[in-house]
């Protein structure tokens, strides 16, 4: 089964079209690949967190996540986006599946640090993949809140490209984290460019220099973490453009392709 997990971010989320929805039944349907959603929510947990006066920052990326930010940030998304997405797939004749990493242990997790210093903040450490297999044997899409739990029941908040790229790599799928550009982009003389493919090498330059910033640190990262641990293949896609994403499944370029080293040309 040609695998893809498909990363949704916070930031398109609620300006998706519903066109990119039909389009991931679509690929379901005709067998073209078999989709998994992880998604994320940061502006609509900004946006909870503010009216309930809770300060919140983030460290390269991450939301620092005290007990009070992870309620809150469990509520938003295990609560009202993921059934969101659910009700959008079906509406266009999918069977969406809503859970979140704490169900059935689906994302066993560990603190991102050992000292803690960001809170709960978690990294997969195993993805339990036989349920995900029965909602796929059973024709399902799944749909994943980014929040998993340690073996004590201890609930993390888990950054959305790195739940996504470790559901990616325990499937050995390909990856898309889909967001609201068009790719990593770069000014280069006066002109905003979309880098076409980057490697690890030319990823780490662009943090350390400040063109690759925020959100986008975790997202890089993720993707290249991803493909040293299986996954066959990792890029970033324009959201608004779901087209966008069929070219990405039939081997075209679309977005910024993340890839380990740059391809040895034979002659
Ligand atoms: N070099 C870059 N190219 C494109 N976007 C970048 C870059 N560096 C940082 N970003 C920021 O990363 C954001 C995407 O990350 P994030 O807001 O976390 O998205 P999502 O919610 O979709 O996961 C972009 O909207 C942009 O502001
Ligand atoms: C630890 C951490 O940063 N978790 C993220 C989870 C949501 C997410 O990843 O949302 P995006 O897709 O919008 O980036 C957060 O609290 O914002």
């Amino acid at each position: 089964m040609n695998i893809v997990v498909l990363k949704m971010g916070g930031s398109v989320l609620a300006k998706l079209p519903d066109s990119f929805y039909k389009m991931v039944v679509y690929l379901k349907e005709q067998n073209i690949c078999q989709p998994i959603i992880v998604h994320g929510g940061g502006p609509e947990i900004n946006h909870a967190l503010k009216q309930l006066n809770v300060k919140t920052e983030f460290m390269d990326g991450l939301r620092v996540t005290t007990k009070e930010v992870l309620d809150v940030a469990e509520m938003v998304m295990s609560g009202s986006i993921n059934k969101r997405i659910v009700g959008k797939l079906q509406k266009e004749g999918g069977t969406a599946i809503g859970i979140s990493g704490v169900d059935c242990s689906l994302l066993q997790t560990i603190p991102v640090d050992s000292e803690c210093s960001l809170g709960f903040v978690g990294q997969v450490e195993k993805v339990n993949t036989s349920w995900l297999q029965l909602i796929i044997e059973n024709g399902g899409i799944p749909v994943i809140s980014p929040i998993g739990a340690d073996i004590s029941g201890q609930r993390y908040n888990i950054n959305g490209d790195m739940a996504a790229a470790a559901v990616a790599q325990a499937l050995k799928g390909k990856l898309a984290l889909i967001s609201d550009i068009p790719g990593v982009m770069e000014e280069i003389d006066g002109k905003k460019i979309v880098h076409e493919q980057l490697t690890k090498e030319e990823i780490e330059a662009k943090i350390a220099s400040g063109i690759i910033y925020g959100g986008m640190i975790p997202k890089v990262r993720s993707a290249l973490k991803g493909l040293s641990g299986g996954v066959k293949e990792s890029v970033i896609l324009n959201g608004f453009d779901p087209e966008d994403l069929k070219k990405f499944m039939e081997g075209k370029q679309a977005g910024t392709k993340v890839i380990q080293n740059k391809e040895v040309q034979h002659v």
